[in-house]
Parts: structure tokens; C-alpha cells; sequence
């Protein structure tokens, strides 16, 4: 009796509304669709604007699939009606690329569009011609910048699910009596949520995980009063409406008083201009002014209620509340794999990165504190320093020392081709390869290592070694491995695609070596790299291409144009090569441990600069290494 009640009181709480929110949404795009009689064909210019989208979107999937003349006739995942397109589905088919904001603009009868589970970027699209939209799904893409102010003249529309994406900015006010089911949880929005009827009828699961959101129904509350810049535009409206009635009612006095206010948001707006193209210019992603929550900061301050966790500092010293961070401006710097970064600029000018983790193991409040204290005791020059955690029912946060410099992917990579190009030279390549070889060193030495949870790394990768000032060389996300869960690392990282992984389902410290391997490639080769582009077509799996580069003695080919000129660097890049080789090793047995590694890298000779700058970077390359110079044998 007892577990029949618990098991009514589960499906009560979570099946029952579970299958209803299917049974909802299978409502909804069935009724979308369920006047169209299908028929062959549509208009020319709803197929141009197809073929359009197609020529952006990266996949040979679409080039296949979309050619003929009939709707039918191979046109996945279109659906037509009355020779008009009613419906795009194309779900879950890991398509890249960008939608033009006007891409759908001919295609006037729309009523279901879907793009969820796919890897888009760029803002989201124009629906303003629109009108018949009833459906929209772009959940689980990139998709960036603000939520299209279109879809709040779309009144029809009853299913909007933008979830898991990169939006910012405010929520519009969205108010359509038809809107059904709504998800904007996993972005970057802010602000607070409109006080409209429609968007405070939906629960705050709607809006989770949008760090800067506030207001009800959210959990967090706001504390400033003045409503958000917003994308329809209402709030102003409604402001000039107000300022009109003071201008009636108070006469010249006010009005003074109001261009004096104008006045000074102007400056303040210039001030934000200028800031933002600086921003701009250091290509950051997007920035999000936001005030905290006195009462939040308040019960902080007060010791906290139960559910609210407490900042805790590495160093036993509290530099600044949880108050401070949540009052900081914050720049988002990318959506990683187990949640998004921010850089936080606290009010006395210091820069911290937050990292909101999710995917985490189930951990309670003290087993997540002591695996950090265990993580940030890890201390080493070639380490990027942990300032502090935080660990709260909803929030799980991990607060690192900003490293300036950028990361490794950006200088190997970045900028291509352009005049922006900085060169990454030799010497400095060679640097990174010491570094991480002593940070790798550290971390499989260390006594908390012989604890055995907290290594192997598992995700070293390009994007994942930052440089600061000074050159220094600094791993990042050291000890993932202790607090993600195993489903997700299994899937997102980096060691868990070694070969050792794929035949005995297990990963070690030789799964770092081998990553370490293929990181070394990246660096000598230039080229992307399955391990920090993973969805880009043109990475490849360095450590499997070494071996066919050898075996089929691409001499010439292998090694990055920008350094094949420092012809003096020749034998040094030789050396790493074969080190690298020997680490891409299938078998972790045969790899070298990190020791070993470590001194073959600290033999090879450092050019100095002058000589380094003598030399031709003019990108030729040297191309003069002869096939034995490229044997992956130890030259020892
Ligand atoms: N301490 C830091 N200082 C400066 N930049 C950082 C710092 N930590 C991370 N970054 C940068 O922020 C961005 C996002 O980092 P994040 O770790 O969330 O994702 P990722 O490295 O791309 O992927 P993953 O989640 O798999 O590690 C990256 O460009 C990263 O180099």
C-alpha cells in the first residue's frame, strides 16, 4: 500500500505533467499540420529561399537530399501543402552553419519550423512574414544575440522552445493568448521577465539557467526598478506616456529636470558605446550589465538559509562575496562543456572567471566541497590557480584567476589568413609543450594524485591551455573528472576517445599522454584538431593522421607553414615530433609517462629571440627535410 501511494504521489509530481507536456506538444505540431492535404510541389521562390538556406547550412546531408522540383520528391524533412511550404523539421542531423535573418521571408505559409539538436550559430531569424507560424523549435544550437522581437506579433503561435542556446539580452514582451509552451532556460538572457500574463502564467523551469534573469516567476529576485532596454519596445511606451503626464502636470520645472536625466543617460550611453567596441575589438562574445539582488546579497550576508551555499576561498581568505559576483558586469567567454564561462569584473576592477557547472555527479553539498579542496590543492606555476567554489541546490559554481592572454586554440589558430594574424612562433609553440608537460607532470606526480580521483585530466585540449601576461603556460579544468558525471565525460571528454577507451572502456594517466600527443600535433602542424573542434569538418584525429603522415612519409606536409621557415628550428621540431608519435601511441604501454616526457621536451634548445626574428617568416616554409629526417624513431 505504502509504495503504491509513493509510486501515485511520483507519477502525481512527474510522469502525469511529463506525458502531458508530450502529449501537448504532439497536439500542437499535429493541429499545424493537420490541414495540410499533402501535394506535390511549391512556388519557385519558396524553393529558391530553400536552396538559399541549404547553401548555408554545412551539410552534404542537405546537398543530397534537397535538389529536385516535387516537394516529395526528396525534399527531407519538408512538408507542403496546397504547393506551399508549411513545414521545415530538421531535427537532430549535427548541421552547421548560419540562417540568414531573411531566410524565411518567402516562405510566407510556415507553420512549423524545427531545427532542434543541430549546431547553428549566427541571431535568430526574421519571422516577421511569418504570421502562420504556429511552431518554432531551434532548442540545442549556438544561436547568439537577442530573441527576435518578431515572434511577439506571431499570434498564432503556440510552441516556442529556444532552450540551450547562447541568447542574451532581455526577454520580449511576449503576450499572444495562443503561446501554449515556452522554454528559454539554458541561455544567457537577463533583465527581468516581462510582467505580462502570458510569460508570468509559465513556471520558472521555463526560464532556469539564464544567470542575469530575474523577477517572477524565476526564483531570483530583482532589486532594481527600472525595466530592462527590452525588444518591443513597451516599457518605453509606457515611459513616455508617464514623462508626458509629468510634462503636463508639472510643466517647465520637470521638464528641466528630464533633460538633465537625458543628459546624463546619454553619457552613460556613449560610456557603454565605448566600452562595448573595445569589447568588441578583444572579440568578445557579448556583455550583460547587471545589478544584483540586495535581498539576495543580504541573506548572504546574513550566514545564508539552508539552501543557499557560502563562497568558499581557496586560500581561507574571503576576497569578496558571493554579493560581488553577482553584482559584477559579466562578459560570457563560450558555453563549455559542463556550462557556461564568464569573466567577471568585480566593482574594484578585478577580473575573475566564473564557471557555472552543471552535468555534475550527484553530490552533496560536502562531498562536492572536499573533492574541491582536494582539485584546488593542486598547485603548480603551469596550473591555473582556483580562487574559489561554490556549491548551492541550484547553483554549482567554480571560480578561477582570469588568465589575459587568451588560449592556446586562439594563437594557433586564430585569425588565419587576415592581416590580424599574430604569428605563433617556434619558441613559442615549444614553451606551450613544456608547460603542459610539467603541469601533466605535476598532476600525475602529486601526492593528492595517489588518491586516484583526481587524474587523469581527461580533457586537456587547445582551448583548455591559457597564456597570460608574462607567457606563462596554464592548464585549466584539472580534476573534471572527479566531479562530472560519467555518462557526460564518457561523451565530452577528450580522454575518453582514446583507443584504449574504445576497446577496454577505461582511461588512465597514458589516456593524458595520448591527449598530450595530439596536442603537440595541433601545435606543429596548425591544424584543427578533432580534440578542440570536435564538430568542425575539417579537424582531424592528429594522433591517427601522425601515424599515416609517417608511415606514408608526407615529408613535406606535416609541419605548420608559419614555423617551417626558422630553419635553425629545424631539429628541434623533429625532436617533438617524435616525442608526439610516440605518445599518439595505440597502446599505452608503449607511451612514455609524463616524467619521461618532460625531460625530452626540456632538451630540446629554446632559439632566442633575435636569431627567431632573423629568420624567414614569410610562410614559405622550409621544405627541405629529406625522408629519413622524418623517421618517428627516437633519435637519441
Ligand atoms: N581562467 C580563465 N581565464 C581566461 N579565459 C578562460 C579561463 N577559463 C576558461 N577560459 C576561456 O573561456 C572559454 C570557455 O571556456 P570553457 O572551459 O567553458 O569551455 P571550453 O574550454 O571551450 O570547453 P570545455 O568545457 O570542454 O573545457 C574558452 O575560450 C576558454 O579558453
Amino acid at each position: 500500500m505504502k509504495t503504491k501511494s509513493k509510486i501515485m504521489g511520483f507519477s502525481k509530481f512527474f510522469v502525469l505533467p511529463f506525458f502531458a507536456s508530450i502529449m501537448l506538444h504532439n497536439y500542437i505540431v499535429i493541429h499545424a499540420l493537420e490541414n495540410a492535404e499533402i501535394v506535390i510541389g511549391f512556388t519557385e521562390d519558396e524553393r529558391n529561399a530553400l536552396l538559399a538556406l541549404k547553401d548555408g547550412l554545412r551539410s552534404t546531408f542537405l546537398d543530397d537530399q534537397w535538389q529536385s522540383f516535387d516537394c516529395f520528391d526528396h525534399w527531407y524533412g519538408v512538408n507542403c501543402s496546397d504547393n506551399r511550404v508549411v513545414g521545415v523539421t530538421l531535427e537532430n542531423l549535427d548541421i552547421y552553419g548560419e540562417i540568414k535573418l531573411d531566410a524565411f521571408f518567402n516562405l510566407t505559409s510556415l507553420s512549423v519550423l524545427s531545427f532542434k539538436n543541430n549546431s547553428l550559430s549566427g541571431e535568430l531569424m526574421d519571422f516577421s512574414r511569418n504570421i502562420d507560424l504556429t511552431y518554432l523549435d531551434l532548442s540545442n544550437n549556438h544561436f547568439n544575440g537577442v530573441i527576435s522581437p518578431s515572434l511577439v506579433d506571431l499570434v498564432l503561435l503556440q510552441s516556442l522552445n529556444l532552450q540551450d542556446n547562447r541568447l542574451s539580452g532581455a526577454i520580449p514582451w511576449f503576450d499572444q493568448s495562443s503561446l501554449k509552451e515556452l522554454n528559454l532556460s539554458n541561455n544567457n538572457l537577463s533583465g527581468p521577465i516581462p510582467d505580462t500574463k502570458k510569460l508570468q502564467s509559465f513556471n520558472s523551469s521555463s526560464y532556469d539557467h539564464n544567470l542575469f534573469l530575474c523577477g517572477p516567476p524565476s526564483s531570483t529576485p530583482c532589486s532594481f526598478t527600472s525595466p530592462a532596454t527590452n525588444n518591443s519596445g513597451k516599457p518605453e511606451k509606457s515611459g513616455i506616456v508617464v514623462i508626458l503626464i509629468i510634462v503636463n502636470i508639472l510643466g517647465l520645472l520637470v521638464l528641466l529636470f528630464l533633460l538633465l536625466l537625458f543628459y546624463k543617460k546619454n553619457k552613460q550611453l556613449n560610456q557603454k558605446i565605448i566600452e562595448k567596441k573595445e569589447k568588441d575589438e578583444e572579440k568578445a562574445v557579448e556583455e550583460v550589465e547587471v545589478e544584483t539582488s540586495s535581498k539576495m546579497m543580504d541573506r548572504h550576508e546574513n550566514g545564508g538559509k539552508e539552501d543557499e551555499g557560502k563562497l568558499e576561498f581557496v586560500d581561507g581568505v574571503a576576497e569578496f562575496e558571493l554579493g560581488d559576483l553577482m553584482k559584477a558586469s559579466a562578459e560570457s567567454l563560450g558555453k563549455g562543456n559542463f556550462g557556461n564561462t564568464y569573466r567577471a569584473r568585480l566593482e574594484d576592477g578585478r577580473n575573475v572567471i566564473v564557471k557555472r557547472l552543471r552535468d555534475l555527479k550527484p553530490l552533496s553539498n560536502d562531498e562536492f566541497m572536499k573533492m574541491m579542496k582536494e582539485i584546488a590543492a593542486q598547485k603548480h606555476p603551469n596550473l591555473t590557480p582556483i580562487l574559489a567554489y561554490y556549491f548551492s541546490k541550484n547553483e554549482k559554481l567554480l571560480v578561477q584567476k582570469f588568465i589575459t592572454n587568451g588560449n592556446l586554440f586562439n594563437h594557433i589558430h586564430g585569425g588565419r589568413g587576415t592581416t590580424d594574424r599574430i604569428p605563433f612562433r617556434w619558441s613559442a609553440r615549444l614553451a606551450v609543450a613544456r608547460g603542459v608537460a610539467r603541469a601533466l607532470e605535476y598532476l600525475h606526480m602529486s601526492p593528492n594524485s595517489q588518491s586516484q580521483t583526481l587524474v587523469p585530466h581527461g580533457n586537456l585540449k587547445s582551448s583548455n591551455v591559457l597564456i597570460d601576461e608574462n607567457n606563462m603556460v596554464l592548464v585549466s579544468d584539472y580534476g573534471f573528472t572527479s566531479i562530472i558525471s560519467n555518462t557526460i565525460a564518457v561523451q565530452r571528454m577528450f580522454a575518453f576517445k582514446s583507443p584504449e577507451f574504445l576497446t577496454s572502456k577505461r582511461v588512465s594517466k597514458k589516456s593524458d599522454v595520448w591527449s598530450y600527443g595530439s596536442l603537440v600535433m595541433e601545435l606543429l602542424t596548425g591544424r584543427l584538431s578533432v580534440q578542440s573542434a570536435p564538430q568542425d569538418e575539417n579537424a582531424v584525429d592528429l594522433c591517427n593522421w601522425v601515424h599515416r603522415a609517417v608511415r606514408e612519409e608526407w615529408t613535406a606536409e606535416i609541419f605548420d607553414l608559419e614555423i617551417m621557415g626558422q630553419r635553425s628550428a629545424t631539429h628541434g621540431m623533429l625532436k617533438l615530433l617524435q616525442l608526439a608519435v610516440r605518445c599518439c601511441d595505440k597502446s599505452p604501454e608503449k607511451r612514455p609517462e609524463m616524467s619521461e616526457v618532460v625531460r625530452e621536451v626540456e632538451s630540446i634548445k629554446i632559439p632566442n629571440a633575435d636569431s627567431e626574428s632573423e629568420e624567414d617568416m614569410s610562410g614559405d616554409g622550409d621544405r627541405s627535410l629529406t625522408d629519413d629526417s622524418m623517421s618517428a624513431t627516437p633519435s637519441r
